[in-house]
This record gives structure tokens, C-alpha cells and sequence, in this order.
């Protein structure tokens, strides 16, 4: 006989992984079950806006890949539209001169990639493309129900063991493995790995080439903010939002109503200053596990849930409306300067990773640095800003706001990635962030956290975790 589906779920965080979990087990588990969905801060977490002077500009995650099927679909089927990402001209600083400068001419941004770097450039793209490639490989694994119950058994079966050899290696081991150049890696990758994830080639590669992805031509982001995914997810799965922080979990075992005794978790939870608790079947936590993050203690489990200690690397987003001071990356007045984003090369006298000009969430363009006009800039630094180094960077401004993250993993490999079982009917989202940190990332944990539920609860142990997928599905229509 099928098991009688749970009578209540809880989800905890409201970020894309935590909202897309919920769609997906309320298309799973079906009408009835409860599902309350806990967050103590905003709806969307690291998605998120700040207002300039009237305007909304993402401060969190902004630009998403035309390849992410998931976020893709929420778009299209929660009744969003996109908005084509700013793609202006890049240049790369190196703290004294910009060693790197596009063109708005294709042909010669060509001849001067292979004039510098060979064909380093060619080579980097096609080998980010295989991957990503391999990686698309997912979709067709969750469109049949597969779950995953480790993150190194997905990234196994999406390209077997040089894919699992990627997430286990630095991506500069991998890329120097691969005769790439010191220079090529200095001025090129390591500006792309600085602007994304605030750190060096010593990632690993899996989320190198993510970080390289994201330079593709394509990138979109949400009309109106990419936040709105996350409340519309949690409107269309029906979900219970519990405004609150959840300070502890615990097993307990219950009596009932059929009179059988069975396990469930209570959740202990805070709403201003009141502290309730409320009983689970099944638990998701989607939120990255460490004291300084969600800062959930695990009570009386036997064997004891292990204390996450995941560093997360501090960062800081700066918008700033004002006019930009030129001559700090080029002998060139802004008149003559074309570039919408700066890179930074490994430089510790720098004080920022990038700085590039943003449109604001609701507009669709490609905004020009013009002179005399002030306009909205990113800045991504490790440390806040001081006024006098906004002064070394803008001629004037306006107006100056910032918002402080920790914002990804601090990646050191080889590293093990957490459990996604945690016990029994307790699962973890955010291991799959050492993989890769990336909206789609989250989205993709989030479906399978739900399938890996729903099958576990059921019994389908051959829906989890299955060799060869990727030959089987081949036939398969
Ligand atoms: C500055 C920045 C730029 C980025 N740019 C991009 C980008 O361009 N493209 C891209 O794809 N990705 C980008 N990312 C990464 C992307 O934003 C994240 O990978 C993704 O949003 C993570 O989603 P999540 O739901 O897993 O976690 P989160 O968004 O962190 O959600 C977790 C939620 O849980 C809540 N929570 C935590 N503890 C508790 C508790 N005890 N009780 C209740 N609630 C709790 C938190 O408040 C939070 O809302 C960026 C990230 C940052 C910080
Ligand atoms: C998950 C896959 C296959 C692709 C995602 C590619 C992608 C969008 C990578 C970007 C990841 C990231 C963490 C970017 C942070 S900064 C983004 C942007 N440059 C900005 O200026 O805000």
C-alpha cells in the first residue's frame, strides 16, 4: 500500500533555494500537506535590491546564464518577464594600467585576445562549453524524478570522474594542467573569478567554469527584480511563510491520531519576542549551516548532527550615482572612456574587485558612461569603503548605499561537500553552494532536496542515486 503523504513539511529559508524546494514538494506531495516556509529576514535572502534615489538595483545575485532551465521556467510559468543584462565593454586593471581593454569591434577584440594571449581565449571558451554541456545533463535527470543524495554523486553522474576531478582540484591546478599561461590566468581569469565569487584561481574548477559562464553573451535577470521568483514560488506552492528565526531543531517521537507512535522534528522558532515550536514529518534547511548565518542548533540527535563550520567570504556591494573618475584606470577623460565594467587583477594595493554601471531592475539597456552625467555604478570590495576611497574612484557623487554579504563559500579544494541527508527525514540544501554558488545552483538543490524527500518518504530507493543515468535516459523519450 503507498504511504499516506506527510501532514506537514517545513522549509527553512526563503531564498530561491528554500522557494523553489517548496514548489517542487507541493508538486510532489500533492494538495494536502502543510508546508510553512520560516524566514527571519526578506523573501529571495541573497536576492535582493537596493533603492537609488527612486530606483531598485540588485545588490545580491544579478545576472543569470541562458542556459538555466530552472530559473528560466519560473520566469516563464510564474508570469515574470526578463530583462537582458548590461553587457558594456570590459577592461581589466592591474592597480597601475588597464592590461586589458575590449573593443566595441568584434574582429578587433579577436586580433587583439589572439595578440596577447594566442589562442588561450578560443580554448577557455570551448572547454567552460563542455562542461557546461555536461552539466545540462541535469535537467533530463529531473525531468525523469532522479535524486541525488550527495552532491559529489550528482556531479559523478553529470561526467563521471573528471567532473568529480574538477570539484576536487584548484582551478588553477586544472587550467595550468591544461598549458594555460601565467598571463592568460592573471589577467583574464583571475579578474573574471575576483568580480564573481571575491576570490583567486585557487577555487575549484567546477565553479571556475560556473564563474567563466558567467561572461557569456545572453545573461538576463528578472523584470522587477530577480527577488520576485522567490515570492511568486512561494505563492504558486501554497505555502505557509512563517516570518521568524528557527533557533533549534529536534527529533521527537509522537502519538498520532491513528495511535502509532511515529518520529517527527519540532521546530523552535522566534517571531519578535515570542519563541513557539511546532511538529514536522519531514524538514528542509536551506540556508548555509554556520554560527554566523542561520545559526540552528541541532538538539539530541543520536548520532549528533556535526557542527558546520563553512567560512563564507565577507563582500560588500556599493551603488554609487555620481560621475566616475577616469583617470584613475586610464590616462583617458570620460569623454573618451568607454569601458561599463573594470576588472582587478590579483593586486593587494587594490581596494576594490570591480566596478561596473548598472541599470536599474526595471529597464531593459545597455547604459553608456557619458561625461557629465552621473550615473548608477557596482562596486564589489572585500571591506566596506571609505568616503576618501569613493573620492579616489568618482569625481563627485550623489548618493553612496551599501549592503554587506557573506556572500559564497571560501573555496579551499579538495574539500568534502555536506550531507544532503542529514538524518532520517531532516535534508540540507546549501552543500551543493561548494560545488557552486549560483542561483540556478540553489534552484537545482531545491528540486532535488524535494525529490530526494518524496521518494525517501515512499520507499522509491530506485529513483535515488542511479549509475549510468545519463546512457539510460539516452533511449528514453
Ligand atoms: C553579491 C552577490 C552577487 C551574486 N551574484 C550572482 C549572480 O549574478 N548570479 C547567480 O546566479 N548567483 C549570484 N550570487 C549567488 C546567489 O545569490 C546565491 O547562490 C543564491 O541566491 C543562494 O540562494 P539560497 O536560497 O540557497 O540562500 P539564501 O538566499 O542565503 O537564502 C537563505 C535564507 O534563509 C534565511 N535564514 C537563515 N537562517 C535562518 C533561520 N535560522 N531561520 C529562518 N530563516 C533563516 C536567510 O535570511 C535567507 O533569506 C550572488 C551572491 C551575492 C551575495
Ligand atoms: C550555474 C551555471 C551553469 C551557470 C551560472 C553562470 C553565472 C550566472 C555565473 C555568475 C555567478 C556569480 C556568483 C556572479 C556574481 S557577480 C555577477 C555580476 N558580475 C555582477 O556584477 O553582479
Amino acid at each position: 500500500e503507498p504511504r499516506a503523504p506527510p501532514e506537514k513539511i517545513a522549509v527553512i529559508g526563503a531564498g530561491i533555494g528554500g522557494t523553489s524546494a517548496a514548489y517542487y514538494l507541493r508538486q510532489k506531495f500533492g494538495k494536502d500537506v502543510k508546508i510553512d516556509v520560516f524566514e527571519k529576514g526578506k523573501v529571495g535572502g541573497r536576492l535582493a535590491t537596493l533603492n537609488v534615489q527612486g530606483q531598485e538595483f540588485e545588490s545580491g545575485g544579478s545576472v543569470i546564464h541562458p542556459l538555466n532551465l530552472h530559473m528560466k521556467r519560473f520566469v516563464k510559468d510564474l508570469g515574470l518577464s526578463a530583462v537582458q543584462s548590461p553587457s558594456g565593454l570590459v577592461g581589466v586593471y592591474n592597480g597601475e594600467t588597464l592590461v586589458y581593454e575590449e573593443s566595441s569591434w568584434f574582429i578587433i577584440n579577436m586580433i587583439k585576445l589572439i595578440w596577447h594571449y594566442g589562442f588561450q581565449s578560443l580554448r577557455m571558451h570551448m572547454w567552460v562549453e563542455d562542461i557546461l554541456d555536461k552539466f545540462m545533463r541535469i535537467y533530463r535527470y529531473q525531468s525523469h524524478d532522479y535524486a541525488f543524495s550527495s552532491v559529489e554523486k550528482l556531479l559523478h553522474s553529470l561526467g563521471g570522474d573528471d567532473y568529480l576531478g574538477l570539484f576536487n582540484r584548484s582551478l588553477l591546478e586544472t587550467l595550468q594542467k591544461a598549458g594555460f599561461s601565467e598571463k592568460f590566468l592573471d589577467e583574464i581569469i583571475t579578474p573574471v573569478m575576483r568580480v564573481n565569487y571575491g576570490q583567486t584561481t585557487n577555487i575549484n574548477g567546477f565553479v571556475g567554469a560556473v564563474s567563466m559562464a558567467g561572461t557569456d553573451p545572453g545573461l538576463w535577470a528578472v523584470k522587477g527584480g530577480n527577488k520576485l521568483v522567490c515570492s511568486r514560488l512561494l505563492q504558486a506552492s501554497r505555502s505557509n511563510l512563517v516570518s521568524g528565526l528557527v533557533m533549534s531543531i529536534e527529533e521527537k517521537t509522537r502519538t498520532k491520531q491513528t495511535g502509532n507512535p511515529s518520529k517527527v522534528y519540532e521546530v523552535v522558532y522566534q517571531t519578535g519576542s515570542e519563541t513557539h515550536s511546532d511538529f514536522y514529518d519531514i524538514v528542509l534547511v536551506a540556508t548555509p549551516l554556520n554560527r554566523k548565518m542561520s545559526n540552528i542548533n541541532f538538539l539530541n540527535f543520536d548520532p549528533p548532527i556535526e557542527e558546520f563550520h563553512q567560512h563564507y567570504e565577507p563582500l560588500v556591494t556599493t551603488l554609487i550615482k555620481g560621475e566616475l573618475n577616469s583617470t584613475v584606470f586610464s590616462s583617458r577623460a570620460l569623454n573618451e572612456f568607454h569601458l561599463g565594467t573594470v576588472l582587478t587583477t590579483d593586486n593587494p594595493d587594490l581596494f576594490i574587485n570591480s566596478i561596473g554601471l548598472v541599470s536599474p531592475v526595471e529597464e531593459d539597456n545597455n547604459p553608456q558612461p557619458k561625461a557629465d552625467t552621473a550615473h548608477v555604478w557596482k562596486i564589489f570590495s572585500a571591506a566596506a569603503l571609505t568616503k576618501e576611497q569613493i573620492l579616489k574612484l568618482f569625481v563627485s557623487y550623489d548618493y553612496a548605499v551599501k549592503q554587506s554579504w557573506l556572500a559564497y563559500p571560501h573555496y579551499t579544494p579538495p574539500e568534502k561537500c555536506p550531507s544532503i541527508i542529514l538524518h532520517d527525514q531532516l535534508y540540507y540544501l546549501n552543500g551543493i553552494e561548494f560545488a557552486a554558488s549560483a542561483m540556478e545552483m540553489s534552484a537545482i538543490a531545491g528540486y532535488n532536496a524535494a525529490l530526494l524527500a518524496y521518494h525517501r518518504w515512499n520507499g522509491n530507493t530506485h529513483m535515488i542515486d542511479q549509475e549510468d543515468l545519463y546512457e539510460r535516459l539516452k533511449t528514453e523519450l
